[in-house]
């Protein structure tokens, strides 16, 4: 690389510009790791990878011979919050973060280095945000494409202790049903329920309520069919969360994944005192899913221990229950059975034993 601006910037430019070049790489280095390890995904590695070697083509030797390590006072800073990450996504966000500014002041001082410098950097930061959006998507399907068993929480004094003890089985999968709670309440326990699901790289999601879901950065919302459409909710949280709707017909069933909705919820199955008032669709219509959906559904409604076999039988192999968990003496134990009787069936699936 030709360099031949700014003799008055020297050394200061170029020590500012080799930091940031530094920073961009290893940056892009963890999230390229988790790209390739992470989510098995070869064209995300690939674009990280790309990227990095797009930067290492400005790092010239010229530059980083300008590294004065021992005088500067930046490699002693620290934030607490380096040492100290809650889980994978709080590491993607904190290394994402640092490439974007890393970026952002190699536009800026760049500009002085070299005229194409500015525009490249310019260019780069965009497409790391919408890598980003990607990758946060790809997480989060994801995860939601290995979750068999989805826990719809009702409120009561010990729902973290329950959620915590679910997510100690295995759980993957949260939402956050509270009918009855005034709104201060709402947004305080989603937050909590929110960070403890992270802690164990569960998805959180928030039922009926867009606002909270973006309020304490929730991976999605779910939204019954009277609640708004797909379409807006989707203007709201933006592509890399993820939406759910609720169905009871075919109809439903057809026009939810026409939408756009990332999952679906199938039922009720049987009729439940958690949703009075609403008719059972029942095992016809687990049937149709199971040949109809293309996209990940879960079977709701009256699911329990001693009918998961019936609903398995249909086909199904995703389930989603409040009051089976909620309510359970030991949520760890019910949880653990529920995903293993799940995964079995996964099993036999393949090996063709049961119809697909
Ligand atoms: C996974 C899942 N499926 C269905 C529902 C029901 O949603 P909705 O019809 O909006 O009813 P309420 O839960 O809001 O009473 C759900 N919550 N989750
Ligand atoms: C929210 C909801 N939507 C359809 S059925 C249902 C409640 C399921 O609760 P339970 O698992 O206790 O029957
Ligand atoms: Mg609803």
């Amino acid at each position: 690389m030709e360099e031949q601006y700014s003799p008055l910037a020297q050394p200061i430019l170029y020590r500012i510009l080799d930091a940031n070049l530094d920073r961009t790489r290893e940056g892009l280095r963890i999230i390229e790791e988790w790209c390739r390890f992470g989510l098995n995904s070869g064209e995300l590695a690939e674009e990280c990878k790309h990227l990095r070697q797009e930067v290492a083509r400005w790092h010239t030797m010229n530059l980083r011979s300008y590294r004065n390590t021992i005088d500067d006072p930046g490699t002693e800073l620290t934030h607490p919050q380096e040492e100290q990450r809650s889980g994978i996504e709080q590491l993607l966000q904190a290394n994402f973060c640092r490439v974007q500014e890393a970026l952002r002041v190699l536009e800026e001082y760049g500009k002085l280095y070299h005229p194409e410098m500015g525009k490249t950097f310019k260019q780069m930061r965009y497409q790391v945000y919408t890598l980003e959006t990607r990758l946060l998507a790809h997480d989060r399907h994801k995860v939601l494409l290995n979750s068999y068993l989805y826990l719809v929480t009702s409120p009561g004094e010990r729902l973290l202790s329950i959620v915590e003890a679910a997510l100690q089985g295995g759980l993957t999968l949260v939402q956050y049903r509270d009918k009855t709670s005034d709104d201060e309440t709402r947004l305080k326990t989603a937050q909590k329920l929110c960070q403890l699901c992270h802690r164990y790289n569960a998805l959180f999601l928030v039922n009926d309520r867009v606002d909270i879901a973006v309020a304490v950065d929730a991976d999605g919302v779910h939204l019954g069919q009277d609640d708004i459409p797909i379409e807006l909710a989707r203007q709201i949280l933006g592509p890399q969360r993820l939406i759910g709707r609720s169905t009871h017909s075919p109809e439903d069933l057809k026009r939810a994944i026409q939408e756009g909705a990332d999952y679906i919820g199938v039922g009720p199955v049987y009729e439940t005192p958690t949703k009075a008032g609403r008719a059972a669709a029942g095992l016809e219509y687990v049937r149709h899913a199971v040949k109809n959906s293309m996209i990940p559904w879960f079977a709701i409604g009256g699911i329990d221990m001693n009918n998961l076999d019936d609903v398995m039988a249909t086909g199904c192999d995703r389930i989603a229950v409040v009051r089976s968990i909620m309510n359970a003496e030991q949520p760890t134990l019910v949880t653990q059975y529920f995903l293993s009787q799940l995964n079995r069936f996964r099993s036999l699936k393949s090996y063709k034993v049961l119809p697909k």
